[in-house]
């Protein structure tokens, strides 16, 4: 019968994850990834697929079980994708991980290798599909004693990079052959590539300086020549480029560090004669990527922008729904498609932009692909709808309160499904800070509100999805941020009459910070769980992949410059404050917040005789939650579940 079963942790079994929806630029074809959750072999079986457009007739091109990022050719003929391989040579060292291969849109299944690769950054084809401008990891770290000389060490994901250069190469996809562009950097890391449509360019982002990575240049390589020369410099952000049709103007995807890393990506109209570089969204005033959260992606190939005859295409995060966009130079930008309460989240367009493939999710449905064309939207796939058919998924209500210093803040209510008691509830914090919760789908949401907890999230001042100043809380952590999440539990307490006395916390990363900060400072929630979390900042500066340039800009303070303000915004300072029971969850190679700031927190609540428990996953890393194995995510979600009843006991409503 369906929604005949309890929506638990080990409901991630057979969940089917669809990204990356990649159009062949002639619009036949729409390939994507299909993932399926498996606790059996615990791991994502990822296959390739496509759909004809005009038939809506799929193919299964690859299946898998480690296929992914499909990136099909200018003539529509072919594609490359990234096979996934564990192997080791005859002395039983580890080969590199990723295979490049190339296949034909005719021969289902058939595949050649292109090359071994340790990952695959970014890719692009010439106009002749015949070759491929690549950004690729170069460079493995030492077997034994690791001799480090650079920074940063490691990175979340990656493990140690300190050997790890990302390079930029020409690739012939017929013979395999490699040919690095020479930019003549000591130190770089290449952030993208793009191939002009005319074939005589390759536009290249990359970071030269080693300890400020998050600035990046722009050069343009003459592909005849072999001459690269810089049009930009010192601009910020995710660094991805995008040629005009005419092969005269790039667009660049990112900023240029207006309010540190709280800015907004834009839009940024680059001339490469001229170095003139001109903002074509900043009217927005929103983030032209999509930041809301969702714990149901797989990993994708896919740009974040893209140049077709109708305009520049990009992606826009507005109070809670992703919405698809369109800007052309001199012209304000517009909404292509409005999803309405949803998410648009990813995205690619025909060459001449009539057909656009996305998938979308809401609170309530998992990704699907979608075709937009002639104004219409299209659902195309429905791999999610068995495993949905199996579960009762609440709705949630959205609601918005005006804040003491009179701005308006946003949240959602995600109570119990029809039939389930309301045992608690739980306040839910994001990271980032500068990420949004809103309409994509939380399975870790629909377990607890499964379990009889309400779930209360909102977008506090830090949050993605409104004005770059409302995002912009740099040097005041744990201000106007903790004081809208505490008037939001006011709210929902007595506007919403959710039980004062049945309320725990929790929260990942900022979130997990921003969890550790509220139990130092109230002793209102019954219990708390602090994940991927951070409660010291003087040691999370040196200890992580981002801490040394993020802590400073974020916190305004250094270890050695304004190290009580470090401190007095670290949670730790507080630990002799807290009486909350609380669960740390922390995975052993987090690189982005290192396993550190959990121990830290752990032995001074262990000290205090606070009620706590620390569960260290071993080879995970930050994003544990989201992608990491699925019976790890299972018994986490179980961890929090059994937390949350030992200390939320009973099914009553009142209080
Ligand atoms: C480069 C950068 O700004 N990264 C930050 C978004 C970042 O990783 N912040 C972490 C502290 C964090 O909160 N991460 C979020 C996205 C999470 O939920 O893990």
């Amino acid at each position: 019968m369906p929604g005949a079963e309890k929506l638990g942790p080990d409901s991630l079994d057979g969940l089917v994850l669809v990204s990356n929806p990649a159009v062949t630029p002639d619009g036949r074809y729409i390939l994507y990834t299909a993932a399926r959750v498996s606790l059996a072999t615990d791991s994502y079986e990822s296959s390739i697929l496509a759909v004809k457009v005009d038939s809506g007739e799929q193919i299964v091109l690859q299946s898998g079980p480690r296929d992914s990022c499909p990136v099909p050719s200018p003539d529509g003929r072919r594609y490359v994708f990234a096979r996934k391989v564990e192997q080791r040579d005859r002395r039983g060292n580890k080969l590199p991980g990723i295979e490049l291969r190339l296949a034909s849109l005719d021969a289902p299944g058939a595949s050649q290798l292109i090359a071994r690769v340790e990952g695959i950054v970014s890719l692009s084809w010439s106009p002749d599909s015949r070759r491929l401008a690549a950004a690729l990891p170069m460079g493995r770290p030492d077997e034994d004693v690791k001799e480090i000389e650079t920074l940063p060490v490691w990175f979340n994901g990656k493990g140690f990079v300190y050997k790890t250069r990302i390079e930029p190469f020409i690739i012939d996809v017929d013979s395999g052959i490699m040919e690095r562009i020479e930019l003549g950097l000591n130190w770089l890391q290449v952030s993208d590539v793009a191939w002009s449509p005319d074939g005589k360019k390759i536009a290249i982002s990359v970071a030269a300086d080693m300890l400020r990575p998050y600035l990046l240049d722009v050069y343009v390589y003459d592909v005849e020549n072999g001459e690269a020369h810089v049009v930009a410099q010192g601009l910020r952000g995710y660094g991805e480029l995008a040629w005009s049709p005419d092969s005269k103007l790039l667009a660049y995807l990112g900023h240029r560090g207006e309010r540190g890393f709280s800015s907004h990506q834009k839009i940024m109209l680059l001339n490469p004669e001229t170095g003139g570089l001109e903002c074509l969204t900043c009217s927005l005033d929103r983030n032209a990527v999509n930041t809301v959260n969702s714990d149901v992606r797989f990993r994708s190939c896919l740009k974040k922008l893209q140049w077709t005859i109708r305009g520049i295409y990009f992606l826009v995060s507005d109070s809670g729904r992703v919405i698809l966009y369109r800007v052309q130079p001199g012209m304000e930008p517009e909404p292509v498609l409005d999803p309405g309460e949803a998410v648009v989240d990813e995205f690619s367009a025909s060459r001449d932009g009539s057909i656009i493939a996305y998938t979308l999710m809401t609170p309530v449905d998992p990704k699907e692909l979608y075709l937009y064309r002639g104004m219409e939207a299209r659902r195309l796939t429905r791999h999610t709808e068995a495993w949905k058919r199996r579960y009762k998924l609440a709705q949630p209500r959205r609601f918005s309160f005006r804040a003491s210093d009179g701005a308006t803040v946003e949240g959602w209510v995600l109570p119990p499904p029809e039939g389930v008691e309301q045992r608690g509830w739980v306040l839910y914090i994001h990271g980032g800070p500068k990420t949004m919760w809103g309409y994509g789908f939380m399975h870790e949401f629909h377990v607890l509100s499964n379990a009889g907890y309400t779930v209360v999230y909102v977008n506090p001042r830090g949050s993605d999805g409104y004005s770059e100043d409302f995002a912009d809380i740099r040097c005041r952590y744990g201000e106007r941020d903790y004081m809208d999440l505490m008037e939001a539990v006011d709210y929902v307490v007595k506007q919403l009459g959710l039980p004062k006395s049945r309320a725990a916390v929790m929260g990942g990363s900022y979130g997990g910070f921003m969890t550790n900060w509220v139990i130092g400072h109230t002793s209102f929630f019954r219990a708390a769980v602090t994940m991927r979390g951070i409660s010291n900042w003087i040691s999370m500066y040196g200890t992580t992949d981002i801490g040394w340039y993020f802590v400073e800009d974020q916190l305004c303070c250094t270890p050695w410059r304004r190290s009580d303000l470090c401190w007095e915004k670290s949670p730790l300072r507080y630990a002799d404050r807290i009486e909350t029971p609380t669960l740390i969850i922390h995975s052993n190679e987090d690189y982005r917040c290192w396993l550190d700031q959990a121990l830290q927190l752990y032995t001074a609540l262990k000290l205090r005789g606070v009620e706590t428990k620390l569960a260290i996953f071993p080879g995970e890393n930050h994003d544990l939650s989201r992608s990491g194995k699925p019976r790890h995510r299972v018994k986490r979600l179980q961890l929090i579940l059994d937390w949350l009843n030992k200390h939320i006991p009973g099914a009553r409503n009142e209080d």
